[in-house]
């Protein structure tokens, strides 16, 4: 009998100039009939490759709908969202999950590393999961740049936060993705411990042309970002860019969403 495999991706390298995530349209309802809430209400922007956005807006705003929907974790209800070259509504469970699996990476809020392997194992995991061997130098080389070779035979328990959230990025990182979504990656985190993740997510940027994208409730880790983005009721209502990103520029636009 002859079975129908699902197309193997084909993946259009994201070049320079060109946009990581682009987002159209973008409309997204939890719930139905009485129950349902419209997160997010045509959204339209581009994210540019090798750039560095923060998400923010007050709680409820539809951050966490629209990370999610721009990484393929949650199905639009309409429009359209194209992630490094691939328009998502176009790929099958399958085909998405090899896409986030290979090409994207995540970094959440409370680490989500695996607590009975060592740091090492955490950060190798995409690549084994992957069917890929971990390059041992590489690994090193990795784990040395989030200041975590000393403790790479470590257990995750074993780490502070600030040291568990490095681990989480070297792990996001170590595939090489196109595009790494971060959601709340500061949250749990004193200010020093902050600073540190978010100069290793900066770096990824400027110096491995990844494109991040980060929820965040913080002003100042938003104003480590290329541009902020700010929702308000499921909105896009203002975008700051440049020489704008200021902590108390991006802090005012927040008391003023907050009344
Ligand atoms: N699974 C769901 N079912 C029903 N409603 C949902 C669901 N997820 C989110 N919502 C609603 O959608 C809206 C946007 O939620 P979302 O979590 O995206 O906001 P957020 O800005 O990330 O909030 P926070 O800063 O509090 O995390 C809210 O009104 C929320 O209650």
């Amino acid at each position: 009998m002859k079975t129908t495999q699902p197309p193997e991706i084909v993946y259009k390298p994201v070049t320079g100039g060109g946009s990581a995530v682009d987002l159209q349209s973008l409309r997204k309802v939890h719930g139905r009939g009485r129950q349902a809430v419209t997160a997010l209400h045509d959204i339209n922007h581009s994210i540019p490759s090798g750039s560095f956005t923060a998400v923010m807006g007050p709680s409820g705003s539809g951050k966490s709908t629209l990370l999610h929907c721009a990484a393929g974790i949650e199905r639009p209800s309409s429009g359209s969202v194209t992630l490094a070259g691939q328009e998502l509504a176009r790929l099958s469970e399958r085909q998405l999950t090899l896409l986030r699996r290979d090409r994207i990476g995540f970094v959440f809020q409370d680490f989500h590393l695996v607590p009975a392997l060592s740091v090492a194992a955490n950060v190798a995991l995409p690549l084994r999961l992957a069917g890929r061997r971990p390059d041992r130098y590489r690994l090193e080389e990795l784990l040395s740049t989030v200041g975590l070779f000393d403790m790479r035979r470590r257990r995750p328990a074993e780490l502070s936060g600030g040291q568990q959230q490095r681990a989480a990025v070297a792990r996001a990182l170590v595939t090489g993705p196109e595009v790494v979504f971060a959601d709340e990656p500061t949250g749990a985190l004193d200010q020093a411990s902050g600073h540190d993740v978010l100069e290793l997510l900066r770096e990824a940027v400027d110096d491995l042309g990844t494109t991040v994208v980060m929820v965040t409730h913080d002003p100042q880790a938003a104003a480590w970002a290329d541009e902020v983005l700010v929702l308000a009721d499921g909105r896009l209502v203002h975008r700051l860019t440049g020489p704008e990103i200021t902590v108390e520029a991006i802090a005012a636009r927040m008391t003023v969403l907050r009344g």
